[in-house]
């Protein structure tokens, strides 16, 4: 990848892109998905190694980055004061002596992500930046609350302010090959959105193959996903280069035969610059660079930041600071 990127904070391109109104269930063309395993991983074991970015080609891409993580907090223990520390952080990403000398200024990440009780904190912090409020949502991470609450509470934080709604799937439907109903509950949770962009979690780590997650992957796009994620962060299992490959691939065949893009989102255990930069490449390799843009691809990360500003923090100054110096991030 030791190829050019464009200003992190260059517009985007003026044509938006049209949302996935999802089509009917195609059984066949679920049905037929395959994974490789081996061949997946061959492939997926050759890019650490192969692809390195070096000196102001790394910075860009690193500055890139950090404009794709849907910032996040999680944790039970969450409060408005560490939600509005957090969407201060969104806002200025990286220290502003930082910045200048490397030349870049409106560097923000692509969203906040927090649970619904927190949402009109960080609505109320992020006021007038742009930066949008993720909300996860229809009983995160196991969903497995009445199905009457889970599409409530889409609602409830789409009221409150969210603009994007994380959902998880049911995992069952995937593993009982109940293919129609998965569909079904896909599409009621986007109806539930209505404006919001919906984000498809699959746990992945909890879906037992990675058939499955091609096929879980289709299911979701023809629902209508806006875009497609491997994982809560809460299995123990999160996001990996071989299901991102399977996913990546689901969404470059959902294009193919229906022209809409879908967007992609690697979530759980990203916490190293060097990781987010394996990911990009691969992205880059397989859906091409429209992928790399806030409104194709994010990174669900809670401290990947901190990493990426040690390492901006190097390249400028040649010496890495303390860890704890960025732990917003
Ligand atoms: O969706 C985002 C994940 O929950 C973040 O996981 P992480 O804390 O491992 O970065």
């Amino acid at each position: 990848m030791q190829t050019k990127v464009d200003s992190p904070t260059a517009q985007l391109p003026q044509t938006v892109e049209a949302r996935n109104p999802g089509m009917e269930l195609d059984m066949d063309w679920v049905m037929g998905a395959q994974a490789n395993t081996s061949a997946i991983e061959r492939r997926c074991a050759t890019l650490p190694g192969r692809r390195s970015v070096k000196k102001d080609y790394q910075a860009a891409w690193l500055l890139r980055a950090i404009t794709l993580i849907d910032l996040t907090t999680l944790s039970g223990d969450d409060t408005e004061a560490r939600v509005r520390r957090l969407c201060a952080k969104a806002r200025q990403p990286v220290r502003a002596d930082l910045l200048d000398r490397l030349g870049v200024s409106g560097l923000t990440t692509g969203a906040v992500c927090v649970y619904h009780e927190m949402v009109p904190a960080a609505v109320a912090a992020l006021q007038g930046s742009g930066i949008p409020v993720a909300a996860v949502s229809t009983g995160f991470p196991a969903g497995l609350s009445p199905f009457h609450l889970r599409v409530a509470e889409i609602g409830e934080s789409v009221k409150a302010g969210a603009e994007e709604i994380d959902i998880v799937i049911s995992r069952r439907h995937v593993l009982e090959g109940n293919w129609q109903t998965l569909y079904d509950e896909m599409r009621e949770f986007r109806a539930a959105c209505g404006e919001a962009h919906v984000k498809a979690i699959l746990a992945t780590g909890e879906l037992g193959t990675l058939r499955n997650v091609a096929r879980a992957s289709l299911v979701c796009m023809m629902a209508g996903a806006d875009f497609i994620k491997t994982s809560t962060g809460k299995e123990t299992v999160n996001a990996t280069l071989p299901v991102s490959l399977v996913m990546i691939r689901a969404i470059r065949d959902y294009h193919d035969r229906t022209g809409y893009r879908i967007g992609y989102k690697p979530a759980g255990g990203i916490s190293k610059a060097k990781d987010a930069l394996v990911y990009l490449s691969l992205l880059k390799e397989e859906l091409g660079d429209r992928w790399l843009r806030p409104d194709l691809f994010r990174f669900g990360a809670s401290s990947l930041l901190g990493d990426i500003e040690r390492q901006l923090e190097h390249h400028v100054s040649g010496a890495y600071s303390a860890g704890w110096r960025h732990a917003a991030g």
